[in-house]
């Protein structure tokens, strides 16, 4: 018999204590138990560990023009895309989410099934009627439930009309019917929540940095949050819109995986620019990702 290598004392032995060391802590707290940390708790003998309660999400949708997805269209009507973005939103980043139905534009109707809403949920989350139509009366809702109003306006687009309030110890969101707006005010403000209630250590999304692949000439006073598609280069992301830029358009939420963030100003954006990107699939995430967002063409 020959050995062909030679080997040292202790190869191919496994030893106590190898993998970590006693009084190293195994698992941090807010971590998401994935199926590494699962082998890591059956190995430790760990079959029951506290684990955050998944906060319960209510959704409502509110507008006379909806339609049930199964529903044949019919002229000034809409199928009811927002309901189904968002209940998958809410599960996918961990909440637990309870569907309330949609709802005319009747004060009265919404004003009770938000009431009724509220007492089975932790946050509650509204689509639509949050701006100035005639028939947008989330704003005279929170009144009328004395609600404490956070903010009823941003400096960003898509999402402007994002509302956000306390209804004595609830959380309420009211997010734009616009598709797109409600996708972009759900991730920037109701995701972070749901993972700070999961103890996450980082609950933003995550920002890096892309070169943008297209010229953005048309200057915005607001933050536009683009959606995108990324496309790596010599280890470098690109990012380029996944469509069409419109608030309502889905096609292009479908395909994005981040957004492009550009910053208000009077001056366009152009393409191999160097831009922030938020990252839409990652579960790493961001602690605070706003304090060094700075206009990227300066
Ligand atoms: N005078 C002004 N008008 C508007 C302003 C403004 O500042 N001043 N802002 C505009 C912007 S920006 C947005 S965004 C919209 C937001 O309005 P609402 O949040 O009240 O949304 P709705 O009017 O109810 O709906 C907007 C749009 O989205 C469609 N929609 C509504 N719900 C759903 C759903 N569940 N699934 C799919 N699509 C939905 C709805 O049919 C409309 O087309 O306000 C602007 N106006
Ligand atoms: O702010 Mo609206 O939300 O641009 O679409």
């Amino acid at each position: 018999m020959e050995i062909k290598r030679t080997l040292k004392k202790g190869d191919n032995i496994s030893f106590q204590g190898e993998y970590t060391k006693a009084g190293n802590t195994l698992v941090e707290k807010g971590t998401f138990i994935n199926p590494g940390v699962s082998a890591l708790l059956a190995t430790f003998g760990y079959s029951e560990i506290p684990v955050a309660k998944n906060p319960v999400i209510g959704l409502l949708a509110t507008g006379s023009e909806l339609l049930d997805v199964s529903e044949p269209l019919k002229p000034g009507k809409i199928r009811n895309s927002n309901a189904y973005m968002v209940l998958a939103q809410i599960e996918k980043v961990g909440g637990e989410a309870k569907y309330f139905g949609k709802f005319s534009n009747n004060f009265e109707d919404c004003l009770e099934a938000i009431e009724n809403a509220l007492s089975e949920v932790d946050i509650l989350i509204t689509t639509g009627g949050v701006s100035v139509g005639d028939y947008d009366y989330v704003l005279a809702i929170l009144d009328k439930l004395k609600a404490s109003v956070l903010f009823n306006k941003t400096g960003m687009r898509p999402g402007s009309v994002t509302t956000v309030a306390r209804i004595g110890n609830k959380l309420y969101y009211g997010l734009s019917g616009n598709p797109s707006a409600c996708y972009v005010g759900f991730e920037l403000f109701v995701r972070p929540k749901i993972q700070r209630n999961l103890h996450h250590p980082r609950p933003h999304l995550r920002k890096t940095k892309a070169i943008l692949g297209v010229d953005f000439p048309k200057p915005n006073p607001f933050t536009r949050f683009v959606r995108a598609k990324l496309e790596v280069d010599h280890g470098c992301y690109t990012a380029i819109p996944s469509g069409l830029d419109k608030s309502g358009v889905v096609t292009s939420l479908a395909d994005a995986s981040a957004f492009i963030v550009l910053p208000g100003g009077t001056r366009g954006y152009q393409k191999d620019m160097e831009v922030d990107v938020l990252l839409l699939e990652d579960w790493i995430g961001s602690e605070w990702p706003w304090n060094n967002i700075v206009p990227s063409y300066k």
